[in-house]
C-alpha cells in the first residue's frame, strides 16, 4: 500500500470512531467484571533484558490461591498523547525491579467511580439480526480449534483459580501469530494460568524465548505448570515476578517479535506505549479482551475500564506506525504489527 493509501485507510478508520457525545455516567456497580483477575529465576540471558536500553525509546502444584485485598488507587484519567514517564537508569536484574514480589491483584476500576471526560468514541452501533448472526459465527470460529487435554487441565485451573484465560479462539490466534512471525522473543504481560503460555510457546521456534510477567508468584507456579505438562523445557520460558509498569521499562527496545498484553486492563494504554518500544519493526502486539463481551460499545459506560479499552482501541487504530486488525475471536484480540 502507498503512504498515501495507508494514511486514507487510516483516516477512514478515525471516521469510523463514533463520537457519541457526553454520556451519562455510568454509576460504578461496585463489580469486578471486567477487570479480568489476571499471575524469576531463568539462567538463561534472555534477548533483550534490560542494562542495555537502546535510545530513549523515541518511537513514539499450587494449592488454593488466597484473594487479597485491593490495592488503592486514585482515579484513573485518560491520558491522550502522555507517554508514562522512565527512569534514564534502566540497569539491574529485572527480576529484583521494585514491585516484584509484593501480592497484587488486579485493579478494580469499577469501584472507583465513574471517569468524567471528553465525548466518549466507541463502535458504530450494529443492527440486532446482525449481531445475532455474527455471535453465531463467532461461536462456530471458536470451536474451530479444539483445544488438546493439556490446555484443558489449565483452563481449569484458571477457573479454579479465579483467572481469566484467553479463551480457545484466542489461543488459537496466538499460536498462528507466533508461527506465522517465527517470533523468537515473545513478551507476555500477565501469565496467568498459563493458557496464552502455552498457545504462543507452540506457535514459536524451538530456539525461542518467552518472558512472561505478572504480579502473582501463585499464577506463574500455575503456567510453569501448564509448561511442564506441554513438554516444553523450563528454559524456555522466563518467568518474571512483578507489576507490569515496573517490569516493561527494563526490557530493551525493539528486541521483540511479538507482545501479548492481558493484565490490568486499565493499565492498557500504557502496555501499549511499553510494547511498542519493545517491538521490532515488523513485530507484533496483540491486546487480549477489548471488546470486554461487548460492554466497550456502550457509550454509557464510562468507567476506567470502558474508558482504558477506548482508548487503546483508537490508539491502535489511529498510530500511523501500525497496521491494526481487531478479530473478533473470544473476547476480542486487538493486533497490530509495526510497519518496518
Ligand atoms: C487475564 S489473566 C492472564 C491470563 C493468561 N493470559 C492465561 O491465558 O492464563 C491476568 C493476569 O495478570 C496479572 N496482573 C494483573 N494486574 C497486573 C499488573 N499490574 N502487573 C502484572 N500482572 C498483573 C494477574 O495476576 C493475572 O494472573
Amino acid at each position: 500500500m502507498t503512504e498515501d493509501g495507508g494514511r486514507r485507510g487510516r483516516d477512514d478508520a478515525r471516521r469510523a470512531l463514533r463520537v457519541v457525545g457526553t454520556a451519562p455516567p455510568s454509576t460504578g456497580t461496585g463489580s469486578t467484571e471486567g477487570t479480568p483477575h489476571r499471575p524469576a529465576d531463568d539462567a538463561r540471558t534472555p534477548p533483550g533484558l534490560a542494562g542495555r536500553r537502546r535510545g530513549s525509546g523515541a518511537r513514539a502444584g499450587a494449592g488454593r490461591i488466597p484473594v487479597y485485598p485491593r490495592v488503592p488507587t486514585g482515579p484513573w484519567r485518560p491520558t491522550p498523547g502522555a507517554r508514562p514517564t522512565r527512569s534514564e537508569d534502566t540497569t539491574g536484574d529485572a527480576a529484583s525491579v521494585p514491585g516484584a514480589g509484593p501480592r497484587l491483584t488486579a485493579l478494580a476500576p469499577d469501584q472507583e467511580g465513574p471517569v468524567e471526560g471528553p465525548p466518549v468514541e466507541t463502535f458504530e452501533a450494529v443492527a440486532d439480526e446482525d449481531a445475532a448472526e455474527m455471535a453465531r459465527l463467532r461461536a462456530r470460529a471458536e470451536r474451530f480449534t479444539p483445544e488438546d487435554e493439556v490446555t484443558a487441565a489449565a483452563r481449569e485451573r484458571a477457573a479454579e483459580h479465579g483467572i481469566v484465560a484467553v479463551g480457545p479462539g484466542a489461543g488459537a490466534a496466538l499460536t498462528f501469530l507466533a508461527s506465522a512471525t517465527r517470533a523468537r522473543s515473545v513478551v507476555e504481560i500477565g501469565t496467568g494460568a498459563g493458557v496464552g503460555t502455552v498457545s504462543l510457546l507452540r506457535g514459536m521456534p524451538r530456539e525461542g524465548l518467552l518472558t512472561s510477567i505478572d504480579c502473582e508468584p501463585a499464577h506463574q507456579r500455575l503456567a510453569r505448570l501448564a509448561c511442564v505438562e506441554a513438554g516444553f523445557a523450563p528454559g524456555r520460558v522466563r518467568m518474571i515476578t512483578g507489576r507490569a509498569l515496573d517490569v516493561l521499562p527494563r526490557l530493551s527496545d525493539s528486541a521483540y517479535d511479538l507482545v501479548l498484553v492481558d493484565a490490568a486492563t486499565v493499565e492498557y494504554p500504557r502496555y501499549l506505549e511499553e510494547a511498542l518500544r519493545l517491538l521490532r519493526p515488523g513485530g507484533v502486539v496483540v491486546l487480549d479482551n477489548v471488546l470486554w463481551t461487548g460492554r466497550i460499545a456502550d457509550a454509557a459506560r464510562r468507567d476506567a475500564v470502558a474508558m482504558a479499552l477506548r482508548e487503546t482501541v483508537k490508539a491502535v487504530r489511529t498510530d500511523e506506525r501500525l497496521a491494526p486488525l481487531l478479530l473478533p475471536v473470544s473476547d476480542g484480540l486487538l493486533c497490530a504489527s509495526l510497519l518496518a
